[in-house]
């Protein structure tokens, strides 16, 4: 696998005991980390034993405190130091996120990063690139046109990970994802929809396939994950986790169906990547740090049904 993350960030997690806006919070325990979706899909990856590297544009020395393994960067050298995400979670689990806007990539700054994935897509030939995150504004940015055949060239299938109107700006321009896996609010930027039950969640993940789009996975917090596969439509909960920190769920989740999907049109493949999605979104909620360790995935009985579309899922 590889992942791209244009944008990755230093997160950093305060824990509170329930955060009180318009007041003093005082933090009793502060996490510092790496993060960025690409980033944390590349370790949840990594430490389930899959082949993947993570390509960012990274000043490293601002950060070398920071990488434990070093063989999980592909670095392309960037002049400006990395933006801080503020995560503040209560005792309750309750998670509030506070992204810093992303900096803009000089021209050959993108370049660098293209040609360092597909470098990475040459050495690897990865079932899946995954481009993750937010993508940072300007020019060079806007032209999602150097990453459409990435994938392709290694053999494999693209994925995006990113806010929805980065979605919804690449299907504009013509580069049609493999994947994508928006939550409800992220779904709701890529259709322009207001999202309130299952039923406008199957949708609005149909108007996506319409477009050209491969497969939707919509994470749905606690109510588990929908996967819509052309016209297969499954979704898969557990029982709800007692939640810790709801950070890198989203990237726990896709890549538990990525490491088990390489996104060929077989039913059965589907469903046991799923199982595994909505196993490794729940060991993500369940623990402080961003990325699961595959041990703490536990085999929790999974239920995949039909979806309801009346549900409630706001
Ligand atoms: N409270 C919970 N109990 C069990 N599983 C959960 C819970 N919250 C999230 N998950 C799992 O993690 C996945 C991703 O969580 P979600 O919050 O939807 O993603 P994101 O971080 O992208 O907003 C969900 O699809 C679900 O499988
Ligand atoms: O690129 P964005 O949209 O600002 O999001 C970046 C943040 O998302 C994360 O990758 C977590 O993502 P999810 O909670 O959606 O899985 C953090 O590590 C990072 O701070």
């Amino acid at each position: 696998m590889v992942t791209v993350t244009p944008a990755p960030s230093i997160d950093r997690v305060y824990v509170v005991d329930a955060l009180r806006t318009g007041s003093v919070n005082r933090a009793h325990r502060i996490e510092v980390d790496i993060g960025g979706n690409g980033v944390n899909l590349a370790r949840d990856l990594r430490a389930a034993g899959n082949d993947v590297v993570a390509v960012v544009p990274l000043d490293l020395e601002s950060v070398v405190d920071l990488v434990d393994d070093a063989s999980l960067f592909r670095v392309v050298p960037v002049a400006h130091r990395p933006r801080v995400n503020t995560v503040i979670v209560g005792s309750d689990g309750v998670t509030t996120n506070v992204n810093q806007a992303a900096t803009p990539l000089t021209a050959p700054e993108w370049r660098s990063l293209r040609a360092a994935a597909a470098q990475e897509v040459r050495r690897l030939r990865p079932d899946w690139v995954v481009v993750g995150g937010t993508v940072p504004a300007g020019a060079a940015s806007l032209d999602p046109g150097p990453w459409a055949d990435l994938a392709g060239a290694g053999g494999g299938r693209l994925c995006l990970d990113s806010p929805g109107a980065v979605v919804a700006g690449w299907i504009e321009r013509g580069v049609v994802p493999d994947l994508v896996s928006p939550n409800l609010a992220e779904l709701e930027d890529a259709t322009g929809r207001r999202i309130g039950t299952m039923g406008d969640v199957l949708d609005a993940a149909a108007r996506l396939i319409d477009r050209g789009v491969g497969a939707v996975l919509v994470s749905l917090g606690a109510r588990g994950a929908v996967l819509v596969d052309g016209d297969d439509i499954r979704w898969a909960r557990t029982p709800p986790a007692l939640v810790v920190n709801t950070t890198g769920a989203g990237d726990a989740a896709l890549a538990g169906l990525v490491s088990r999907w390489n996104g060929d049109r077989d039913g059965a493949a589907a469903e046991r990547a799923l199982t595994d999605a909505v196993r490794w979104g729940r060991a993500a909620v369940s623990r402080m740090a961003p990325t699961i360790a595959p041990d703490e995935v536990d085999c929790v009985r999974v239920a995949i049904d039909a979806p309801p579309r009346s549900l409630r899922v706001d």
